[in-house]
């Protein structure tokens, strides 16, 4: 077997998107209980939009994530929970109540363009013991040089893995392998690099397998796809491929099969799906938590979702411009016609 690569399962963090932010308590402690005796080593646990997200932009969480997350750290022998962190939505004060409940790694989020905004947050991370995973989302708006450069940005300020993340799922293969490649001449003598892809447009797993072979040490994948848009690429997908490409990733892939059909399946209340709007969504390049506002949106105004997300993906809307997206469907409503295509 070759060298090895480390999934990381972001079920309870991505899935939350698709959950409506929804998740029990027994939710997370049934699925971090099968990933973790599936060997599964960093599981994140957080509201979708990272700690403080439970809010009316964003969607309230069912349960206070601080109840989920010590409830994950209570039920993993052996896994480290991860928490993610949005600078600007989550607080370092935030950071280190997850510290206090037993999270040990924090994957601190930025567009991809502002790495800078991250940099108290690694520090602060590195003097609580935490590992570091920084996020430069939405990766298919820069150029594998500018993002390499906001890599080095992360990896100067104590990041120890790097990630593209193709929030949209609108990296086509090389798309990926590019950027993976770019951060691995960058920052790669220090620093891993990571690799989180949506299904959006199909390529999740597909991606992941070049972006391993450009570089990265890092996948995401959660449980049943279960994540925002078209959901993320699937843990056990992912295992199941890499041992059959004869890469370790020390996971049990029947494991993994069995947790997706028998623990995530049951609970999964909208199953991410290829359907209109998400192939929109990787199309037009759009962040793909979006995808539950642009439903709501059309439920309330009438216009049609993946009208809406067309026009998202014009504007290049990031995170955290969830309101805007009201802001369109008033728009279009009055109209009358919708955006067209
Ligand atoms: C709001 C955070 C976001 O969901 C992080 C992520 O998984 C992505 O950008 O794809
Ligand atoms: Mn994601």
């Amino acid at each position: 077997m070759s060298e090895r690569v480390r999934l990381v399962d972001t079920t309870l963090r991505d899935g939350s998107h698709a959950m409506a932010h929804q998740f029990t308590e027994a939710n997370v402690r049934d699925t971090v209980r099968a990933l973790d005796t599936a060997g599964v080593s960093l599981i994140e646990v957080t509201h979708g939009d990272g700690l403080g997200g439970s809010t009316f932009n964003y969607g309230f969480s069912k349960v206070d994530e601080r109840v989920l997350i010590a409830a994950a750290v209570e039920e993993a022998r052996s896994a480290t929970i991860a928490v993610l962190l949005l600078p600007g939505l989550g607080t370092v004060t935030d950071m280190k109540a997850a510290a206090d409940l037993g999270a040990g790694a924090v994957r601190i989020a930025t567009h991809c363009t502002e790495a800078d905004v991250s940099i108290q947050h690694f520090g602060e991370a590195r003097k609580l013991g935490l590992e570091t995973v920084g996020f430069l989302m939405l990766a298919h708006m820069s150029t594998p040089e500018e993002l390499a450069k906001q890599a080095r940005i992360m990896v100067d300020a104590g990041c120890e893995c790097v990630y593209v993340v193709d929030s949209a799922g609108a990296l086509i293969l090389e798309d990926a392998s590019d950027r993976v490649a770019a951060l691995v001449a960058e920052v790669g003598d220090s620093a891993q690099v990571g690799y989180h892809g949506h299904q959006n447009l199909s390529f999740g797993v597909a991606n992941s397998v070049l972006a391993y072979r450009a570089g990265a040490r890092q996948i995401d994948g959660s449980l049943a796809a279960l994540g925002a848009g078209a959901g993320n690429s699937p843990t056990e997908v992912l295992a199941a491929t890499f041992e059959r490409l004869g890469v370790r990733t020390g996971v049990d892939k029947d494991v993994l099969m069995e947790a997706a059909e028998n623990v995530v399946k049951p609970y999964i209340t909208r199953l991410p799906v290829m359907d209109r709007s998400s192939i929109v969504q990787g199309f037009a390049g759009v962040y793909s938590s979006f995808l539950l506002h642009a439903e709501r949106a059309e439920q309330r105004y009438g216009v049609p979702a993946h009208e809406i997300l067309y026009e998202v993906g014009r504007r290049r809307y990031v995170g955290g411009q969830e309101d805007m997206i009201i802001d369109i469907a008033l728009r279009l409503a009055e109209r009358g016609d919708g955006a067209g295509e």
